[in-house]
């Protein structure tokens, strides 16, 4: 087992027999041994714990089940709230290939600083790598603009800029390129953080007066990946610092890397110096991929997962979902859930079948979450892309929230099913979105007046 990082062994072994003595008492011998028993706890950094289940099925049982219950148990355990980071075997001995890597790379570095060097703390998903990126039609330009940007960074496109929809291979791109650039120079110091992180890690260096350690860290990188910056929008503050981050990075030649999903002069209330500073580099876009990338995308995958799928049944899958790679990603994971539960090969009709349940599964009454997301984006004159998307604007997140509510209420979908089609959201999104809309139809008339009305024309 690998070593913790700053918790004792012995601290982590006890909150994870708390923990899992207390799952035993609640599901059945099977379940416990199919699911739990073969689960191992490695290590906690920070906040996060990072445990290691055995297969990717066993990583999505986690996920569904038990993310909730490792933040609420190791608060009741300690006082600390735990954010799991449940890797599969395979993921987890990529992982350690690379903290090889990156160690090799430092002086003994003691890594429970919260200094540590930014290159130890890249937070790369091993999976995101150029090699493992299908090229299709709809991507090809945003692929070959990462690779030079890898190839040679901060001096052909600064900022790459890539922009598109919800689950289409963004942070993907451009978490490959901070692998490449690693890859090619070990020491090159990568950052990469989702525009939320910045922001709460800018606003905790305020709350800690440790700003300094702040610029440090983010103004003293070779390749800085900031993701979905569309979440700057109106955050006034967070806009002005990452002016100046970004002003000293580029002058000093490196390479800065953003997704979002709509183009700079397009997302609100930013301010207008940062929409022409990302005008300075190259902005591409990233658009659903036909049918035979989902159908290459697809085998790619099987392939990793060690998984024997005809052509046919891979053709048949990549036709049932056309938008959305994270969801065609789903589609498959549905079909292999399927395939085990059922013990049989995968093959065109079991497919059907696994997927059938994912089309066609309706509440007695027959609505799906598709015609409920279609009835209250009418109702709220909103798109069904803003419905699935993550625009965090008032006037599209209450009918999301609405949409989630009436789905959950009305079909007999999971809260990850629901998640899943609302753009690949998570489940505790959906579980919160529904006890915000429950409490505000208690609360709020008009929330109250809407639901009824849409429950109405829902039901009839
Ligand atoms: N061309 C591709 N080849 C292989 N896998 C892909 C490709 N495009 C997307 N994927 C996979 O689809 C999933 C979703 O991709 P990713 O998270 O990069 O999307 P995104 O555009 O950043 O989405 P979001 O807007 O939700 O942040 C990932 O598992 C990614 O590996």
């Amino acid at each position: 087992m690998q070593e913790p990082h700053n918790s004792s062994t012995k601290e982590l072994n006890d909150f994870w027999n708390y923990f899992t003595n207390k799952i035993k008492s609640e599901i059945t011998p099977t379940s416990y041994s199919t699911w739990v028993e073969s689960a191992k706890p490695l290590y906690i950094s920070g906040n996060d714990i990072h445990i290691s289940v055995q297969s990717n099925l066993h990583k999505e049982y986690w996920q569904r089940n038990y993310v909730k219950n490792i933040a609420i148990d190791s608060y009741e355990f300690n006082g600390v709230e735990l954010n799991p980071i449940i890797e599969n075997e395979e993921e987890q001995q990529e992982q350690q290939n690379l903290n090889i890597a990156y160690d090799s790379s430092t002086e003994n570095a003691d890594r429970s600083d919260k200094n540590t060097p930014v290159f130890q703390n890249s937070h790369l998903n091993p999976k995101y790598t150029f090699e493992s990126f299908i090229i299709g039609g709809a991507n090809k330009m945003a692929h070959a603009a990462a690779v030079a940007a890898a190839g040679e960074p901060g001096q052909i496109y600064n900022p790459l800029f890539i922009y598109g929809g919800v689950g289409l291979g963004k942070t993907h791109l451009m978490q490959a390129i901070g692998h490449e650039m690693l890859k090619n120079n070990p020491n090159a110091r990568v950052k990469y953080v989702t525009s939320e992180t910045f922001a709460n890690d800018f606003i905790n260096s305020i709350q800690t007066r440790t700003q300094e350690e702040f610029r440090e860290e983010y103004r003293n990188v070779d390749l800085l990946l900031i993701d979905d910056i569309q979440f700057f929008a109106e955050k006034e503050g967070t806009q002005e610092e990452f002016f100046h981050t970004f002003n000293k990075l580029h002058e000093n030649n490196k390479q800065i890397v953003l997704t979002s999903d709509r183009l700079p002069n397009e997302i609100p209330k930013l301010q207008n110096r940062l929409v022409s500073r990302f005008k300075w580099g190259l902005s591409v876009d990233i658009t659903a991929p036909d049918l035979e990338t989902r159908i290459a995308i697809l085998r790619n995958k099987a392939k990793a997962e060690n998984l024997e799928i005809p052509d046919d049944t891979l053709s048949y899958i990549a036709q049932q979902v056309n938008t959305n790679v994270r969801e065609l990603e789903g589609a498959l994971l549905r079909v292999q859930a399927y395939s085990a539960m059922k013990n049989t090969d995968i093959n065109k009709s079991l497919a059907a079948d696994a997927l059938k349940a994912l089309k066609l599964s309706k509440a007695k009454n027959g609505l799906t979450v598709s015609s409920i997301q279609n009835r209250v984006a009418k109702y709220y004159h909103v798109s069904i892309a803003d419905l699935k998307g993550k625009k965090r604007v008032k006037t599209i997140v209450l009918p999301r929230q609405i949409a989630m509510y009436l789905s959950r209420e009305l079909t007999d979908r999971s809260l990850p099913q629901i998640g899943m089609e609302f753009g690949g959201k998570d489940h505790t999104t959906v579980m919160h979105s529904c006890d915000k809309i429950a409490e505000l139809a208690i609360k709020n008339d008009d929330v109250k007046q809407a639901i009824g009305e849409l429950r109405d024309e829902l039901k009839n």
